[in-house]
């Protein structure tokens, strides 16, 4: 197949109720089956609306809420796809599995692809120096079943989050694709996409046509919400991208998306309602075969050709998201302007359609590394409105604006080959088909976009430079 139907269903989760003491495994199968009568539902219409494939968020079959003895009940133990099994025909083979089996039926009576996340139990004994002492590893675990039900993939999430302390981590990353007749899959979850490994190998090393990304994401304005680092990450690395991720909007989660190399084809943002939401959107199986498969981006040719724009400009500090950025102030309607931080110089062209007085925007740059809820090092070139006209307030989550940009061009000097483009506009939104990168490393608009401007940024990620990570 030259393309495929693609679906994501972002759930709104029934959590169970906070327990100092574990469940029986009757109670836990219960609330189970209650988010699965939901998925059903959205994997129904899915598969009616011609979808190949369905990918549903991370923690939504059992939620978050626990502690590493509360979700035991929760979990079963998930052999390896090599053991070739349908657990919708053949329920005995590794019971107990009652989770696997409706999750395999799903898949199967609606011929369909189902991916999903659950929990993985392994136990083990003393002989392993590392085996837990309740004796059994718990894994943060995305599956996959084909359209006849056959478990094809097994996915141990490798970066936790800070908060997972009920799952361990596998001693390695795992590498875990699939092949289908509409391209070849690779699968992570959530926090592992900020990290190397597995998410960038299974792009430049198993070249993976579309990930495949289970996500309970909290968003973080103005660089990490979900819908703005995801559709960047799939323009970055020139993958397809399916992001299902969890709705709650007491924990700021929303945001789903079905997401191409040049941009995104679907994508759901939604913090006014509880109600989950069904995207669908047809996508090509193989997107480097495509017409508009982008072309390779050097991300940093442009800025070190160009001199600083504006040598006299006078900055100030301000933090995003706990990093200390350097900033300057967008005092015109239209100019040029540059920003530096350590080896990274961030040059602006831009023109506003008018410069209002009740609001400010600056340009920023950050090169060093983040070490909240994770130690991760960032290269980050942005242009963001300020919350307020104060400018100690430039940093500060701001959802609004009204201030339109006629075109921008934003580059950097990077020293990584790393770097993820985000345009989002007022009301967290994404701008479809408003901007492009250039081969120079050049994120342009030429004709504006369609609302105002919340931020247009550089997002690098500079791997090598990250200290050995915790994989507790
Ligand atoms: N469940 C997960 O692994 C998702 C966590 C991702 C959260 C993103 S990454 C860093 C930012 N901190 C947040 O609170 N949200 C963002």
């Amino acid at each position: 197949l030259d393309s495929y139907i693609a679906a994501v269903y972002e759930h709104s989760v029934i959590l169970p109720d906070v327990t100092g003491s574990p469940v029986s495994s009757d109670e836990a199968l219960t609330l189970m089956n209650k988010n699965m009568d939901v998925l059903e539902g959205a994997i129904k219409a899915a598969a009616q609306q011609g979808a190949h494939i369905i990918v549903t968020p991370e923690d939504a079959i059992y939620g978050w809420v626990f502690k590493r003895d509360t979700i035991f009940p929760y979990l079963e133990d998930i052999p390896d796809p090599q053991v070739n099994w349908i657990p919708c025909t053949d329920p005995e083979r590794f019971a107990p599995a009652a989770v696997q089996e409706r999750l395999s039926c799903m898949a199967r009576n609606n011929s369909i692809y189902v991916v999903a996340n659950i929990g993985d139990k392994k136990p083990c004994n003393s002989s392993d120096p590392k085996c837990p002492s309740d004796g059994h590893y718990q894994y943060n675990t995305n599956v996959v079943f084909d359209s006849e039900g056959k478990l094809v993939a097994r996915y141990h999430k490798y970066n936790l989050f800070m908060s997972e302390t009920q799952f361990d981590s596998p001693k390695e990353p795992e590498i875990v694709t699939f092949n289908t007749s509409f391209g070849k899959f690779g699968i992570f979850t959530c926090f592992d996409i900020l990290f190397h490994d597995p998410a960038v190998t299974l792009v430049s090393k198993s070249h993976v046509d579309t990930v495949l990304f289970p996500t309970a994401w909290m968003n973080v304005l103005p660089h990490l919400t979900a819908i703005e680092f995801h559709s960047a990450w799939a323009m970055g690395m020139h993958v397809n991208f399916l992001a299902a991720d969890t709705h709650n909007t007491s924990m700021a989660m929303t945001g789903s998306g079905i997401y191409a190399p040049d941009g995104p084809r679907a994508f759901h943002y939604n913090m006014d309602t509880e109600n989950g939401h069904l995207l669908v959107a047809e996508l090509s199986s193989h997107p480097h075969l495509s017409p508009t498969y982008p072309a390779a981006v050097n991300w940093s040719a442009y800025a070190t050709s160009v001199k600083r724009f504006s040598p006299d400009d006078w900055d100030f500090c301000g933090v995003i998201f706990y990093d200390k950025f350097t900033f300057t102030e967008l005092t015109k309607p239209e100019g040029n302007r540059t920003v530096c931080q350590k080896d990274l110089c961030c040059h602006l062209s831009y023109r506003m359609a008018e410069k209002r007085e009740d609001e400010v925007y600056v340009l920023g740059a950050f090169d060093g590394l983040h070490v909240v809820e994770g130690e991760y090092y960032l290269q980050i070139c942005t242009l963001l409105k300020c919350e307020s006209t104060d400018l100690k307030t430039c940093g500060l989550p701001v959802a609004t604006a009204h201030t339109r940009f006629e075109a921008f061009s934003l580059s950097g000097t990077f020293g990584t080959s790393y770097v993820f483009p985000e345009v989002l506009l007022s009301g967290v939104q994404l701008a479809s088909g408003e901007f492009q990168v250039l081969s120079d490393g050049r994120l342009i608009s030429q004709s504006g976009t369609s609302k105002p401007v919340l931020t247009v940024t550089l997002f690098g990620r500079w791997y090598e430079k990250d200290p050995p990570q915790p994989h507790i």
